[in-house]
């Protein structure tokens, strides 16, 4: 019984559409719950901008990328009409019960915030960089290590062919998951990941050797690995909605350097939201699916200012508090057992 709003925000992610369509058909058949959706992510919830979502509204979205409500990096605090008076009017306006709001880390801090200004809220964690702590993986990072693994075996024919070095830059602001987990899949030659610098003499010497044994070297590295002498993640196009430098480029710095250093001819390739895009895989199918059905437990409990979460095979629940305590970066220990053979 009641009426919820559903809203997706921060970057889109591989499996959304099923985390809504879980909610929507277990609530409905379960609970009698309604639904609505707030439209590109808290903008809808701070104007009210619904779309209706029922049964028929949600048929075949397992599948499907991206969001049907849209998403945004708005904030639910933002100016001219943000702020939890003005939500509680749109949802009492509206005849909502509580908010399923389903975003990463930022959008769980938003969350945590309403939740302790009085509003209704329950989250579901997203993020294809798999940097939540409470949860042991979030849907949409499966299908990007996917995308990333098949240009890696992409990019090693054609390193192959012309006995190029390859650098391929992946996704991953604080943690290299998806570099790790793709490049592990890849049989990469050298991992970058921004939990650990690596100096541009290391990563030559992994380069030269793999070239001695007269293989092609590919190195994977994520858009947060800094050298060294870096003091900040590589930025060069702004700043995002929420003042955040926007990352992306180290592949096309990296590059020319190993070339220069090595004498071997180097190319990058800076996969971007490729790795955003399209079909979630079957596993981001089943968990978004599970998460999604699952949060609809959390309403019926009126469970508010907590998270659904994956804990082992359990989906379990967590406060936005637990799980906003740190992120999950890769540990050294994990690091180190690849690194042993690269090179
Ligand atoms: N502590 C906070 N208080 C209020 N609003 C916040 C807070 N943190 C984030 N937000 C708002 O929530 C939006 C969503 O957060 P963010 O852009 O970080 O996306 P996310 O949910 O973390 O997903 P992604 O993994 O793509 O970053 C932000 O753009 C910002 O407007
Ligand atoms: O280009 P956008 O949509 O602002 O998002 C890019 C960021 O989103 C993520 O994909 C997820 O947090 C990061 O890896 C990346 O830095
Ligand atoms: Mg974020």
């Amino acid at each position: 019984m009641g009426k919820f709003g559903i809203l997706t925000s921060g970057g889109d992610c591989p499996g959304l559409n099923a985390v809504i369509r879980g909610a929507v058909l277990k609530g409905e058949t379960v609970y009698g719950q309604e639904f609505v959706g707030f439209l590109d992510g808290w903008r809808g919830l701070i104007e009210g901008d619904v779309m209706p979502l029922d049964r028929s509204s949600v048929r075949g979205l397992a599948r499907e990328g991206g969001t049907i409500l849209g998403t945004s990096r708005i904030g639910p605090y933002s100016e001219p009409r943000g702020g939890a008076e003005n939500i509680k009017k749109v949802l009492d306006e509206l005849g909502i019960d509580g908010v399923i709001a389903i975003g990463g880390e930022g959008t769980a801090s938003a969350s945590k915030r309403l939740f302790e200004d009085g509003i209704n809220i329950v989250g579901v964690p997203k993020t294809i960089d798999n940097d939540l702590d409470a949860t042991d993986y979030t849907f949409g990072f499966d299908t990007a290590v996917e995308i990333a693994t098949e240009a890696i075996d992409r990019l090693r024919t054609t390193g192959n062919s012309h006995k190029r070095c390859m650098v391929l830059e992946v996704m991953g602001r604080h943690a290299g998951w998806i570099a790790l987990y793709s490049g592990i899949a890849g049989g990469a030659h050298a991992i970058l990941i921004p939990e650990q610098p690596e100096s541009l003499n290391q990563i030559c010497a992994w380069v030269t050797s793999v070239k001695n044994r007269g293989r092609s070297p590919m190195v994977v590295v994520a858009e947060g690995f800094t050298l060294p002498e870096m003091d900040q993640a590589h930025s060069t196009k702004g700043v995002d909605g929420f003042n955040r430098p926007r990352l992306g480029g180290i592949a096309e710095v990296l590059a020319p350097l190993i070339e220069e250093r090595t004498g071997i001819e180097t190319r990058s390739t800076v996969l971007g939201h490729i790795q955003r895009g399209g079909s979630p895989t079957g596993f981001d199918r089943v968990l978004a699916t599970r998460l999604g059905m699952a949060v609809t437990d959390l309403v019926a409990d009126k469970h508010w200012g907590h998270m659904v979460a994956l804990r082992g095979t359990a989906i379990v629940r967590v406060d936005f508090g637990e799980a906003l305590a740190n992120h999950k970066t890769v540990p050294q220990d994990q690091y180190q057992e690849i690194r042993v053979i690269f090179g």
